[in-house]
């Protein structure tokens, strides 16, 4: 089924005046329910804009109206073992906190504290109903994302780290904060005091559009665990509130709020990117751009999302409010695969035959949830969903999770049959289930989970499991298209060594797991890498513009191992060595005496010494120019002038560039290589929510790269391409 998503439009503040009300709920046909927000064309008052949703609640909705309508028919999928995502979204101030939180007030409360109570009311009757037999048990763990760095709520803010808690992409596809702190919690008391106590580790700050502005999004997972005799199920509801999009010419944000509102608005920005490109069906989802978007892994993860848009009725948030209302109307044609979670066994007897040696200590690898987005697929996505279709009509096996059939297996017969899936008490009973798109598809197989890594019971011997080369290729693939994209899963695809069926398969698994993390890791590194380069350069910049000539030094010789060997860098070290009368000047690159006299002539052609050009001339020298040539020449300087870019004056040719870019012209901006219609709108809306600190201008490449979806290589085409003769 989709996303479900509904808008929710906050009535007039004190101050606020109905003369400037503009946004408004309305039916398709009267008497039936609002599910179209009107608003005014703002070039033409005269004409409205219609958007439909799932449900609107118009100024008068209360908490509970919407509670009981939007999230209390959850409740029971959540209990039937399906995951539940709420979210709230909108522009700051239109009222997503009191969504989410409300008020201290009964009736105020808002959504995260009515969902607690349910939770346990129905976890209650559960275990009454069961005479005890099933138990359910609640834990909680909150954290922000503030500044793109992920932060415990659950902790005081002493303890918190500059770099925050890392995230880790798992099997399942879900991502998860690593170090995250998990509460259990017995009764509603127990949750608002941890809630309430947690509130108040959350940055909030007061903006000029609203006084508790919330400068983070905050992240509240409730895990569910219902156990029933050996049998485990696991499912969690998650509540976002996210901080809202501001327009910084209306804030009068100071230094500090600007660099919250810039990371805020580049976190949205990325989501509505993920949320066109999930739309539009694009292979590839720029989830990984943000922590944000990683974690809500919107049209990713399984079970059910509903969106709560939050609006403001008022004139003054007029572009703002059709901006969320475009990207919300996007949002709805996201697929969600509504999957239980499988049930688990805990203490279950390690084969006797001893195949294994220690079991794995990870989840087993699942079909990834978010191929039904991606409409051109890959492949190994593909051969898995074929597979489970045929699975799927196979009867249901025993235990063993995965059996290889080309060869007899040693493996002892499992001791605890898996339940048959409707037979199991825990499983959804029909009649609750929502309508689903997805209702005449198969349902995909799903694997259990060893219980030692998800259940706090004292530990038993861990399971093991039998997997097929194939299956482990498969997952494999699979896992390392999700992380990787697809690009890197052809490349993994055609590179994958045979694995061939051993006596230990879970230590197989186990090892190429390790090593594509490994793989992961690195790629990550390198990323961080260059951009932790380029900010030491940049400071170098600064440093140097602000006459601090041994400061400079310093941060030029600091980013030295990030660029080993650039002749710039150098050379610029260099000078700034010579000018301060120090030490022996750099080992500089090798040059011939006709590049010293090219160099020479640079400088003293343009009187000052210029950055890029002068490389590329430096460059181009080395190889004299030969037409045919000039292509490969132009690849191979490509990187080094693109890095000498980064600092330093911009280049005529930088300039150029730059100028095409902040036109805001799409015209313009389609005419450089590699941008198409897309790209440049994705540009221009990007560079209208630039702070008037930056100008609402991209200053340098380094900035250009920087734009979400942009990309590096998309930067020195451009450069390198559209300017030639430059
Ligand atoms: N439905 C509502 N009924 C009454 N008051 C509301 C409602 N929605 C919002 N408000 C009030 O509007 C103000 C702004 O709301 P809130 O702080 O929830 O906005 P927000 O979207 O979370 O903003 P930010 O993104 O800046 O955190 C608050 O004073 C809140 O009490």
């Amino acid at each position: 089924m989709s996303v479900r998503v509904v808008a929710r439009i906050r009535p007039l503040l004190d101050k606020e005046l109905d003369k400037d009300m503009i946004v408004r709920a309305d039916s398709i046909e009267p008497g039936k329910p609002n599910t179209m927000v009107k608003i005014p064309n703002p070039r033409n008052e005269g004409e409205e804009f219609s958007f439909t949703f799932n449900s609107v609640y118009d100024q008068s909705t209360s908490q509970e109206t919407l509670f009981t309508s939007e999230v209390a028919p959850y409740l029971k999928s959540l209990f039937q073992g399906l995951d539940v995502t709420i979210f709230a979204y909108g522009v700051t101030g239109t009222g997503k906190t009191h969504t989410m939180r409300g008020g201290m007030k009964l009736a105020d409360r808002g959504v995260i504290p009515r969902l607690l109570s349910g939770v346990f009311r129905r976890g209650k009757k559960i275990m009454k109903d069961t005479g005890g037999e099933t138990t359910v048990e609640v834990a909680l763990s909150y954290y922000e994302i503030y500044n793109d760095k992920v932060y415990d709520l659950l902790e005081p803010p002493e303890k918190r780290t500059p770099t925050g808690l890392p995230l880790r992409a798992e099997a399942s596809g879900r991502t998860v904060v690593v170090g995250l702190s998990e509460r259990s919690c017995a009764d509603l008391k127990d949750f608002e005091k941890l809630y309430i106590e947690a509130n108040t580790n959350r940055v909030t700050a007061a903006t000029k559009l609203n006084a508790h502005s919330s400068r983070s999004h905050a992240i509240l997972r409730v895990k569910l665990t219902q156990t029933t005799g050996d049998m485990v199920r696991e499912s969690t509801a998650s509540a976002i509130d996210l901080a809202g999009s501001e327009d910084n010419r209306r804030t009068d944000n100071g230094k500090e709020r600007l660099v919250e509102s810039a990371a805020i608005n580049k976190s949205l920005f990325v989501l509505s990117q993920c949320i066109d490109a999930i739309s539009r069906g694009d292979k590839r989802i720029p989830y990984r751009e943000s922590k944000m978007t990683r974690i809500l892994s919107l049209g990713q993860n399984n079970g059910i999302t509903v969106m709560i848009l939050n609006l403001a009725p008022l004139r003054s948030y007029h572009l703002d409010t059709l901006s969320s209302l475009n990207v919300s109307s996007r949002a709805k044609r996201i697929e969600v695969r509504e999957i239980e979670n499988e049930v688990v066994f805990k203490q279950v007897p390690k084969a006797s035959s001893g195949t294994t040696s220690g079991g794995i200590q990870r989840q087993p690898l699942r079909p990834l949830a978010n191929v039904h987005n991606v409409h051109n697929g890959n492949i190994a996505a593909k051969a898995a969903d074929a597979k489970q279709a045929t699975d799927a009509n196979k009867p249901v096996k025993a235990f063993s999770v995965y059996t290889d059939k080309s060869k007899p297996t040693t493996t002892a017969p499992p001791t605890m049959p898996r339940p048959v899936a409707n037979s199991s008490q825990l499983r959804r009973s029909g009649g609750a289930k929502r309508p689903s798109d997805q209702e005449s598809i198969v349902r995909p197989s799903k694997l259990a989970r060893p219980v030692a890594h998800t259940l706090s019971a004292p530990s038993a011997p861990s399971n093991t499991m039998t997997v097929s080369a194939a299956q482990i290729e498969a997952l494999v693939e699979k896992k390392v298209s999700e992380i990787l994209a697809a690009r890197v899963a052809a490349e993994q695809s055609a590179q994958a060594p045979q694995v061939q069926v051993q006596p230990d398969i879970s230590e197989a698994v186990q090892k190429r797991l390790d090593a594509l993390e490994r793989r992961i890791d690195s790629e990550e590194w390198r990323d961080d890498s260059k951009s932790s380069g380029l900010k030491i350069l940049l400071e170098a910049r600064q440093h140097k513009e602000r006459g601090d000539d041994a400061a400079a030094l310093r941060a030029y010789e600091m980013a030295l191992p990030y660029f080993p060997g650039q002749a710039k860098l150098l050379s610029k070290i260099e000078k700034l060595r010579a000018r301060l009368g120090g030490d022996a000047p750099s080992p500089r690159p090798h040059r011939s005496a006709k590049m010293e006299d090219k160099r020479r002539r640079v400088f003293d052609d343009n009187g000052e010494y210029h950055d890029g050009e002068a490389d590329i001339e430096e460059m181009s020298f080395v190889e004299p120019p030969k037409p045919k040539a000039r292509k490969t020449r132009a690849k191979a300087t490509r990187p080094t002038s693109m890095l000498l870019e980064d600092d330093g004056p911009a280049s005529p040719r930088a300039q150029q560039l730059l100028e095409v870019v902040n036109s805001r012209d799409i015209a313009q901006i389609k005419g450089l290589v590699g941008f198409g219609s897309k790209k440049a709108q994705d540009l221009v809306d990007y560079l209208s929510l630039l702070g008037e600190e930056e100008g609402g201008r991209i200053s340098s490449l380094a900035q250009l790269r920087s734009v979400p979806g942009m990309g590096g290589r998309t930067v020195e085409r451009a450069y390198e391409v559209a300017f030639w003769e430059a």
